[in-house]
Order: structure tokens, then C-alpha cells, then sequence
């Protein structure tokens, strides 16, 4: 990628081909996830996923390298509109967001779970909900207790963090991690489940599996 275009006879041998094989290979097994933020207008999704290394990231787990490709969608529904099937468009883990001090955003989460159902979103791609702002502590609308009641009945994780206060920055980071390695855990049990039908694998290994990805959540 980015380098010149060689003619036949031009290839490079020795060494260098094997380099380039080897970037080749590495640059084609680079798997990308991608991951929607949704919530109400004004809850900070932009600056979330602006947390999130500006919103694309390579991550390596487990010695495998990983894109995670934040998309962040519009709260607006003026700006919504013509966008909407795109973001729901081969989604890998979903982000619901809402402002810890708005208990209008927390709410209105039930709006945004069905739409999100609405695009046929698969019930096995990761959901978590993100409660932003807690840096605004004195205007805490939305107790954690609350939130959590919530985010068990939809079998969500639960994080409360701040997108402005920088020694939250860690925590932000978490969020996608998690989602990175939970993405990640499926993906292999996947591969497994495809090395079995072609009888290479003799049983699933779903918790080792499991334990192997060490997920930080
Ligand atoms: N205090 C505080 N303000 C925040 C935080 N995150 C975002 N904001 C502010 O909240 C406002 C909205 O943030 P955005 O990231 O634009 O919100 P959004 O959800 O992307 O909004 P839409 O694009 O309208 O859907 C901005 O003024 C941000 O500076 C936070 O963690 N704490």
C-alpha cells in the first residue's frame, strides 16, 4: 500500500520479496470492527469517539492486530434522516450513550434501543451504555444504581465516564477495548466453529476461549 506499482519483471526476489509478502499478509489480515455511538443530541458522542484517537484506532490483541472504526451518528433527527441506514449498515458492537445530568437522554435510551432493533441489528453484537459527563458532579440526574437496573434488563455493560476530564481518558479507552475484545472473543470462536465443520477441530472451546482474549471487562 502507498508504494510504487512494479512491472513483471520487475518484481523484487530475495529478502525483499519476503518483506513485502510479509506487509502484504499483515495489511490483509487486518481486521476492521466497526462500532456506532447513539444517543440524544448533546450527550458528547462526537467527543467520545474524538477520546478514542479521533475516532479510528489499530489495536493489537492477543498478537492480533485489530481496526475499530468509530462511526458517530447525529442526534438530530433533522441530520438523521438520510444517514440512518448507512450507520446500521454491517455494525459489529453498538455504544448507547446518555448525559448523567439530562434524565431526558437516559429515558430516551428505549427510543434509541428500538430503533436500533428497528435496523435488524443482530441480538449477538455487543451493546454497552455509556452515562457521559461525570465530571458534572453537582448535576447528576441519573443515579449509577438506575442506570445499572437498566443496563442489566438490556444485557448491557454499564460505564459512567467523562469525555472532558482527561484523567478519564483511560476509561474512555476501556470502553472500546472491552467492545474490541469482546469482538474479538466471537470472531475466534467463529473460526473454530468453521475449523470443526471441517473436522480439524474436534470440540468447542468456548471458555478457554474466553479466557484467552483477557478482556478488561
Ligand atoms: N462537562 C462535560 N461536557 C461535555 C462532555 N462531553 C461532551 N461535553 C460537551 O457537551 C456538548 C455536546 O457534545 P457533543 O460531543 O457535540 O455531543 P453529541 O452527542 O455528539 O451531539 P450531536 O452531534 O448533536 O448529536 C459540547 O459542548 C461538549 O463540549 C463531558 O464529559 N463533560
Amino acid at each position: 500500500r502507498g508504494g510504487p506499482l512494479l512491472a513483471p519483471g520487475m518484481q523484487p526476489s530475495g529478502p525483499a520479496a519476503a518483506e513485502l509478502d510479509a506487509s502484504l499478509e499483515q495489511y490483509l489480515r487486518v481486521r476492521i470492527f466497526k462500532i456506532i455511538v447513539i444517543g440524544d443530541s448533546n450527550v458528547g458522542k462526537t467527543c467520545l469517539t474524538f477520546r478514542f484517537c479521533g475516532g479510528e484506532k489499530t489495536v493489537e490483541i492477543e498478537g492480533e492486530k485489530i481496526k475499530v472504526q468509530v462511526w458517530d451518528t447525529a442526534g438530530q433527527e433533522r441530520f438523521r434522516k438520510s444517514m440512518v441506514e448507512h450507520y446500521y449498515r454491517n455494525v459489529h458492537a453498538v455504544i448507547f450513550v446518555y448525559d448523567v445530568t439530562k434524565m431526558a437522554s437516559f429515558t430516551n435510551l428505549k427510543m434509541w434501543i428500538e430503533e436500533c432493533n428497528g435496523h435488524a441489528v443482530p441480538p449477538f453484537v455487543p451493546k454497552v451504555l455509556v452515562g457521559n459527563k461525570c465530571d458534572l458532579r453537582e448535576q447528576i440526574q441519573v443515579p449509577s444504581s438506575v442506570a445499572l437496573k437498566f443496563a442489566d434488563a438490556h444485557n448491557m455493560l454499564l460505564f459512567e465516564t467523562s469525555a472532558k476530564d482527561p484523567k478519564e481518558s483511560q476509561n474512555v479507552e476501556s470502553i472500546f477495548m472491552c467492545l474490541a475484545c469482546r469482538l474479538k472473543a466471537q470472531k475466534s470462536l467463529l473460526y473454530r466453529d468453521m475449523e470443526r465443520q471441517q473436522g480439524k477441530v474436534q470440540k468447542l472451546e468456548f471458555t478457554q476461549d474466553a479466557n484467552k482474549n483477557s478482556c478488561p471487562c
